[in-house]
C-alpha cells in the first residue's frame, strides 16, 4: 500500500541524509523518483546534506501544484516511482494535499523531510498538514542533542548570538552559525523555554558570581 510518510524531527538530525538514502537505495534498483525541495540553504532546486551530499531537485514555488506536476510527467511518457519532498515544512497545506493525492491517485509512495515547529514552537502550516494527513509520522533515530547532553527537541533562533522568539517564521539557515546575524541551536524543551543557549550557558558558568571564591 503506497504510503505518506513524515520525517520530522529538528534541524541537523538527518532528515536530508535520510531522503539522499532512499533515493540512492531506490534509484540503485532501478527505480525513479522525482525529487521536490524548497528553500534549501544550497540554493534553489537542491536538496543538501550536511555530510556534503547533494542532489538536484524540483523547487517548489508557491504556484507549483505538485499533483498536477507528477501528472504531466507521466503523461510526457516519464516514470515516477516514488516521490521525495525535502524542507517540506516551507510547503503550503494545499501543496501537502497535493502529496495526498499522489499517494491515494496515482499509488506512489511520497516521502516528506521536515521540521515540524519553528523557533518559537509554533507549528509550521505544511508540517501541520502533514501530521494532520500522514499515514506514518516517523522520528529521526540518531538525535540531535542540546547542549545538556539531553534529545534536543526545538529549534531555537539567534540574532547575533541572542536567543529571539519574534521574527518572520522562516528565514533560511544553519546551526552552528553563532557569528552571523541569523543563526539556529537545536535545545531541549527545558532550555527553549529558559531561553538558554550553549553561548548563555557558557556565559553563565564563567560569571564572577559562580567562580570559586580566590579565583582571578
Ligand atoms: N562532520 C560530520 N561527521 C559526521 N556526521 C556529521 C558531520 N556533520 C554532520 N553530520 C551528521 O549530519 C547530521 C545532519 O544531517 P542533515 O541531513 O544535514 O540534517 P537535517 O536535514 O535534519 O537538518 C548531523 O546531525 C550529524 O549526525
Ligand atoms: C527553526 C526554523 C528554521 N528555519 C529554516 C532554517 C533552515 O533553512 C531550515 C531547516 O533546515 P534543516 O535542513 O532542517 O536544518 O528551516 C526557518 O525558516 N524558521 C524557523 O523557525
Amino acid at each position: 500500500m503506497p504510503e505518506l510518510v513524515f520525517f520530522s524531527g529538528t534541524m541537523d538530525c538527518g532528515k536530508s541524509t535520510l531522503a539522499l538514502q532512499i533515493e540512492h537505495n531506490r534509484s540503485a534498483r532501478g527505480l525513479q523518483g522525482l525529487i521536490f525541495t524548497r528553500d534549501d540553504r544550497a540554493g534553489e532546486g537542491k536538496l543538501s546534506s550536511r555530510l556534503g551530499l547533494v542532489t538536484d531537485a524540483v523547487e517548489v514555488a508557491d504556484d507549483l501544484d505538485v499533483y498536477a506536476y507528477v501528472v504531466e510527467h507521466l503523461s510526457q511518457g516519464g516514470r515516477v516511482d516514488y516521490l521525495i519532498a525535502d524542507e517540506a515544512q516551507f510547503l503550503a497545506p494545499e501543496q501537502i494535499d497535493q502529496l495526498a493525492r499522489v499517494v491515494d491517485e496515482l499509488e506512489l509512495d511520497v516521502f516528506a523531510f521536515g521540521i515540524t515547529t519553528d523557533f518559537r514552537s509554533k507549528l509550521f502550516p505544511g508540517s501541520q498538514r502533514l501530521v494532520e494527513l500522514a499515514d506514518r509520522v516517523e522520528v529521526l533515530q540518531v538525535e540531535a542533542l542540546c547542549w545538556c547532553g539531553a534529545r534536543a527537541t526545538h529549534n531555537a533562533r539567534t540574532v547575533n548570538g541572542a536567543m529571539v522568539v519574534e521574527g518572520a517564521q522562516v528565514v533560511v539557515g544553519d546551526v552552528n552559525h553563532l557569528a552571523h546575524e541569523v543563526g539556529y541551536e537545536v535545545l531541549c524543551r527545558r532550555h527553549h523555554r529558559r531561553r538558554m543557549t550553549s553561548a548563555t550557558a557558557h556565559a553563565a558558568a564563567l560569571s564572577p558570581d559562580v567562580l570559586p571564591v580566590g579565583s582571578a
